[in-house]
């Protein structure tokens, strides 16, 4: 499954750089070889009687791209730019894609980690799993310059991303990149 993952979160993180008209950077940078990934799985249980419905408070995530997939049971929800709770339906088989940290710093905040939250509702208990592509151990984040410009001044230094997991990675503070690599 890992290595599916693999090749499907090449294929976004191509199909993004592309979009952005920065093909050249992705493979000057090798990105392909300097991105891996790790599979993490969740088991939710039911809230207790009185006990928040909270299963996982609100986060980003420190991954370049996070695929999501689960059980029938929902949960998952992710907050609008108004600040507005969506709760995500996701369909039988379906994977969900979020972007995190890493995108967000690569693309100079052109794209934002998505801030989300899982809550339980109902009377099962919930599975999911997540595979989370991160830059690999003492590889730099460095934004491309195309992506700099005067509606866009330059948002993070450069910086090697394990540096940052390596202190922030179980923090749920939402400014955690800014404090780490903010301009
Ligand atoms: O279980 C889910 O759907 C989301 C899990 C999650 O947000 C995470 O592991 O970072
Ligand atoms: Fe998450």
């Amino acid at each position: 499954m890992t290595a599916k993952m693999d090749e499907l979160n090449l294929i976004l993180l191509r199909m993004i750089f592309e979009s952005f008209g920065i093909e050249e950077y992705y493979k000057e940078k090798e990105l392909d070889e300097n991105i891996t990934g790790y599979l993490r799985s969740m088991k939710y249980r039911l809230p207790k009687e009185n006990e928040d419905p909270l299963g996982f408070d609100i986060h980003v995530d420190k991954s370049i791209i996070t695929i999501l997939c689960q059980d029938s049971v929902q949960g998952l929800e992710v907050l609008s730019k108004e600040g507005k709770w969506i709760k995500i339906n996701i369909p039988k088989g379906a994977l969900v894609v979020f972007a995190g940290n890493a995108l967000q710093a690569w693309t100079n905040g052109r794209i934002e980690a998505v801030k989300h939250r899982v809550v339980m509702s109902g009377d099962k208990e919930r599975l999911s799993s997540g595979f989370f592509s991160v830059p690999k151990d003492g590889v730099s984040v460095e934004i491309p310059p195309q992506l700099v410009d005067e509606e866009h001044p330059l948002r993070y230094r450069t910086f090697v991303y394990s540096d940052y997991l390596a202190k922030y990675l179980n923090s749920t503070r939402l400014d955690a990149l800014e404090t780490f690599a903010g301009i």
